[in-house]
């Protein structure tokens, strides 16, 4: 068991191809589960890879989704409107957890760290799922990153 710890938490992780299989396995957990299926009734494929590129660049690696898909901003504003419940986060972060040990490499560190970064984040989609569709949401900055230490 290693942490990889001289290499940053994106290259620890695995790269981008190690964050598609960790969201492919995420959501077929989600549109499998009659909790969250709802949520998602407007899932397309597409989303499987944004999420991919996000978490590649909430890791440290490229900003491909501040230069390609709408940046921070947009991430929040896709949740306007869900009105997620606790409940719902919980399921979520179980689900995630699960497909984290499932695709991710060994390390108690590693494991740690990614998940305290969904927690810290399923938070926010929540806080920003309770305002309307549409709601201005002003600039939040620059899209955040998180590493070994957690939120830099
Ligand atoms: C750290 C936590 C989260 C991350 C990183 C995340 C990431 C994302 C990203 C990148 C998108 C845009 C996808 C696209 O452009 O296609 C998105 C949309 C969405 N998210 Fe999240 N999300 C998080 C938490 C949640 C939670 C807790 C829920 C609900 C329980 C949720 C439900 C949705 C839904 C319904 C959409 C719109 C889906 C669609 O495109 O049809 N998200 N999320």
């Amino acid at each position: 068991m290693t942490d990889h710890r001289s290499d940053g938490l994106y290259d620890a992780i695995g790269g981008l191809d190690a964050l598609r299989r960790l969201s492919d396995t995420f959501y077929q957990g989600v549109l499998a589960d009659p909790l969250l299926a709802p949520v998602f009734a407007d899932f397309t494929p597409t989303h499987i890879e944004h999420v991919a590129v996000w978490l590649a660049e909430i890791f440290g690696g490229p900003d491909g989704f501040t230069t390609d898909l709408g940046g921070h901003q947009s991430l929040l504003r896709a949740h306007l409107g869900l009105a997620i419940t606790e409940e719902q986060r919980t399921r979520w972060m179980e689900l995630m957890a699960e497909a984290v040990h499932k695709e991710l490499p060994e390390g108690e560190l590693l494991r740690r760290r990614v998940l305290e970064y969904f927690d810290w984040g399923t938070r926010i989609a929540k806080d920003v799922s309770a305002s309307p569709a549409g709601t201005d949401l002003g600039d939040p900055g620059p899209t955040p990153r998180w590493g070994w230490e957690g939120l830099k």
